[in-house]
């Protein structure tokens, strides 16, 4: 199992070339939220614009609207009940995270299968919280053309997908299950105390080093979700960018953690930007 240091962190991070414009650093799209969990999408789409995608679509309930725009106006918005609309911007997108704060509606269930269908090669979707579940409950057609697969469960997911009891879930059962129901070009992010990743490609796995029970608060993984989003958007699309998200997110709240009892996920997404041109500036 290999160990993450700050190395992905400066092997990752690029400064920014002098001749660029927001289509550079990639297009993404969040779908996420319903009325009783609009945080959970602001969240996502925060870490998302923090970390620097070149344009961020959030999909949600109507209701969620205003209260997008008025902390977030980076963010554009559609809305997640009309599906051509959300399927037609998807097909434009480098990136599509679905799932944190979504109703496990049969709607959203039909969505995420047409998303998984639609994807191309030059996309890469991944899969968060509901999303998940739905996977758990309503046995979906894994076939797609995605470049890369992202899963980020947390135990008690992984457990609902994998039917590993959380006492089974040892790094040879997670990478056996993985293999048996996810497509090759899947990364699995199982978050905990410490994270580890699975790469389905390689069979590689990786150790989160950094992380600290500051993190331990709802909105924590709905952060994770966009930040790994906005790295996929704009770094190149490997393994690589994924470790880099896991690890500076972890990263960011220990450093917060020095002096606060509690890292808020907002508070977490308003660092993003300070410390990737600190990573940058290293390179
Ligand atoms: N402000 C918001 O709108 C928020 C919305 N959220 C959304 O709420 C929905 C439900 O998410 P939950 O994760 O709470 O519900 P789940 O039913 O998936 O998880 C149940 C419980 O599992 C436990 N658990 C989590 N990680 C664990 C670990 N590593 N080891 C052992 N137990 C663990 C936690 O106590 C958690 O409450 C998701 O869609 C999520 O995105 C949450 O992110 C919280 C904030
Ligand atoms: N005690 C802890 N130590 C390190 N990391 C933690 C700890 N508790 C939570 N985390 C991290 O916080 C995040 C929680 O994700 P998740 O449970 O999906 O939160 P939410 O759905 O509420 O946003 C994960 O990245 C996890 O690794
Ligand atoms: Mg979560």
């Amino acid at each position: 199992m290999e160990k993450l240091t700050n190395e992905i962190l400066k092997q990752v991070i690029q400064p920014r070339p002098l001749k660029s414009h927001k289509g550079t650093f990639g297009k993404v799209l969040i779908i996420a939220g319903s009325q009783n969990y609009t945080g959970a999408a602001l969240m996502a789409t925060k870490a998302a614009v923090y970390t620097g995608a070149g344009l961020v679509t959030l999909a949600t309930d109507p209701h969620n609207f205003t209260s997008v725009h008025a902390v977030l106006p980076e963010a554009m918005v559609v809305d997640l009940r009309d599906q051509t609309a959300v399927l037609q911007l998807a097909q434009t997108m480098n990136v599509i995270a679905m799932g944190p704060g979504l109703q496990p509606t049969l709607a959203n269930t039909a969505l995420l299968q047409r998303i998984i269908n639609a994807a191309t090669a030059s996309q890469s979707l991944i899969m968060d919280a509901t999303a998940l579940n739905l996977w758990s409950q309503q046995s979906l057609t894994m076939t797609t053309n995605a470049q890369k697969i992202v899963l980020t469960p947390h135990a008690v997911e992984w457990q609902r997908l994998s039917q590993l009891a959380l006492s089974t879930q040892q790094p040879s059962a997670n990478l056996r299950c993985l293999r048996q129901k996810a497509p090759k070009q899947t990364v699995l992010v199982l978050k905990g105390a410490p994270t580890a990743i699975y790469d389905n490609q390689t069979g590689q796995i990786f150790q989160n080093t950094a992380g600290t029970a500051a993190m331990a608060t709802g909105g924590t993984g709905d952060t994770l979700t966009g930040m790994i989003a906005g790295f996929l958007a704009q770094f190149s699309v490997q393994t690589a960018a994924i470790l880099a998200a896991v690890y500076l997110h972890s990263y960011i709240a220990e450093q917060l953690a020095q002096k606060y009892y509690v890292v808020l996920p907002t508070q977490l997404s308003e660092a993003i930007p300070y410390w990737m041109h600190y990573f940058a500036e290293q390179n």
